[in-house]
């Protein structure tokens, strides 16, 4: 039988790394392909924030998880791709909010910002929340420049 399972892309910088590894094991009900880092070891965010943001860009992936010390770093380079909406989430009605209303695809999480347990909450609220259409569909549409 054809997996009917959710794909996600997930990556990190050193900053965000402990909290990938947490991510991963809290979603076992998911597809999930880890594009590193693989270590604690400095690394530079944009070198994992891109292989994210280009799988979900694919359509390989249904949606992307990336986690740096701000999720600013993260955020800013994968939304430098066409298709992809990133939006950084330190809470859970953003995290909702993001997904209602701009359809985002890319989730970003700031690990030194926010608990594990947040970055869990934030996490399921924004795999469970649809995007909403109507009046959000129109603005979604005008983003791409
Ligand atoms: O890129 C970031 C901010 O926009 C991330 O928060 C990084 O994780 C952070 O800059 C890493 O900082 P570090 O001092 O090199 O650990």
């Amino acid at each position: 039988m054809p997996s009917t399972k959710i794909k996600i892309a997930i990556g990190s910088d050193h900053a965000g790394f402990e909290y990938k590894e947490m991510l991963k094991t809290f979603l076992s009900d998911y597809e999930v392909k880890d594009f590193g880092t693989y270590s604690p070891d400095a690394v530079d965010y944009p070198d994992f924030a891109h292989p994210v943001a280009t799988a979900v860009e694919s359509g390989d992936f249904n949606y992307g998880i990336l986690i740096c010390g701000s999720a600013n770093g993260v955020a800013i380079t994968a939304n430098k791709h066409q298709h992809i909406r990133a939006g950084l989430c330190w809470v859970i009605e953003v995290a909702s909010l993001v997904r209602k209303h701009n359809d985002a695809n890319v989730l970003c999480i700031p690990a030194r910002f926010v608990s594990e347990e947040e970055a869990k909450e934030i996490t399921t609220t924004f795999l469970n929340t649809e995007f909403e259409g109507g009046r959000h569909q129109n603005r979604v549409d005008k983003i791409s420049c």
